[in-house]
């Protein structure tokens, strides 16, 4: 396959379960996920830490088999496909790691890892590869000597700027992100999450931005997903999301997160979520987050909510409390 199928999603997830393990002690890391990114989006994967982001972004990108469901690309299946096919396809998408320093390898020049992907994809000569590295380099940001360097000779901000580099240089269609910025320090994390911005702006990839960061993702993502213990609870555009949380976890996770300015922090109420996340290998029944859901009833002990579209701009939401036409619970006023 040389091109995808432009006019199909570059990536759907269709009942996607990923189980670590077997058997009653399994972990079920993602249960049932569906998820669709057109070429050129951004899609925001938000959830506290164990909900199963990045088990489902490594999913995505076959880093994962998966236990149950499918990954396509671009329309292809790449569940079933066997490693050399899989490694064919791997110029269509790549993935951005957290911590740059150990997915970078430590004895190769720069200018071999970003070139590395252009080189097991037959792309291009010396010579264009040459150039498509000059072009990359400054592209992300970082001056031509660069390329010479090793790793360790660079700050965790140039690293991260290699690795999108590497990630971008065989043109995927499809980028995963995840956490991209969280090990960086706080004053290169703006300027790296600008970047992703631009590039993504100028090549127009698809992009899964998988992060803790809710200033992030509504600075980047053009839709959000909410994930909740292996499921998705709420997916929205982000004006919606932000503007009108529906699912009772969207509403608690937005108003727990720090707001830039300070007057508006302090007047703004605050949603506890009681007891502690739930264990992945025993995961409540009925709605995994009616254990501390404080408006749940007793059917959303029981019956599992589908994620269904409610009102009328295409949200998609997983609760029983939830109606048609979009209303339910109001935990509190949205602040903005
Ligand atoms: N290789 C593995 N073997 C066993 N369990 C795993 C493995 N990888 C992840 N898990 C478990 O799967 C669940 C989901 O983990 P995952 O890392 O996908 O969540 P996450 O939402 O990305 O969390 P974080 O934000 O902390 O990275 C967790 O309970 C985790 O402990």
């Amino acid at each position: 396959m040389s091109e995808l199928d432009s006019a199909a999603p570059v990536l759907e997830l269709v009942d996607l379960v990923k189980h670590f393990g077997s058997g009653p002690q399994a972990v079920r890391a993602v249960d049932g996920v569906s998820l669709t990114l057109v070429p050129g989006e951004v899609l925001g994967l938000v959830g506290e830490s164990g909900s199963g982001k990045t088990t489902l972004g490594r999913c995505a990108v076959r880093l994962e088999t998966v236990t149950a469901g499918q990954v396509l690309v671009g329309g292809v299946d790449i569940g079933p496909m066997r490693r050399r096919q899989v490694r064919r396809m791997r110029r269509f998408f790549n993935i951005v790691f957290q911590d740059p320093s150990s997915s970078l390898n430590p004895r190769m020049s720069v200018a071999d890892i970003v070139t590395e992907p252009l080189r097991l994809h037959h792309i291009g000569t010396a010579a264009t590869r040459r150039d498509r590295l000059s072009e990359l380099l400054d592209q992300v940001g970082l001056r031509p000597e660069v390329g010479t360097r090793y790793p360790h000779e660079l700050s965790g901000g140039q690293r991260q700027r290699v690795s999108l580099a590497r990630a971008l240089s065989a043109g995927p269609a499809l980028l995963v992100a995840d956490e991209p910025t969280s090990a960086l320090d706080v004053s290169v994390q703006a300027s790296v999450l600008n970047l992703i911005a631009r590039l993504q702006a100028e090549l127009r990839f698809a992009c899964l931005f998988i992060t803790h960061d809710l200033a992030a993702v509504e600075f980047l993502a053009q839709r959000i997903a909410v994930m909740y213990l292996g499921r998705l609870v709420e997916v929205s555009d982000r004006a919606s999301l932000f503007a009108a949380p529906r699912h009772p976890y969207t509403q608690a996770l937005l108003s727990a997160a720090p707001i830039p300015d300070p007057p508006v922090q302090r007047k703004r109420a605050r949603i506890i979520l009681g007891g502690d996340v739930p264990s992945p290998v025993r995961p409540p029944s009925g709605c995994r987050f009616h254990t501390r859901c404080p408006v749940a009833e007793d059917r959303c002990r029981t019956d599992v909510p589908p994620l269904r579209p409610v009102g009328s701009n295409g949200s998609l939401v997983a609760c029983h409390l939830v109606s048609e036409d979009g209303t339910g619970p109001r935990l509190v006023e949205p602040s903005r």
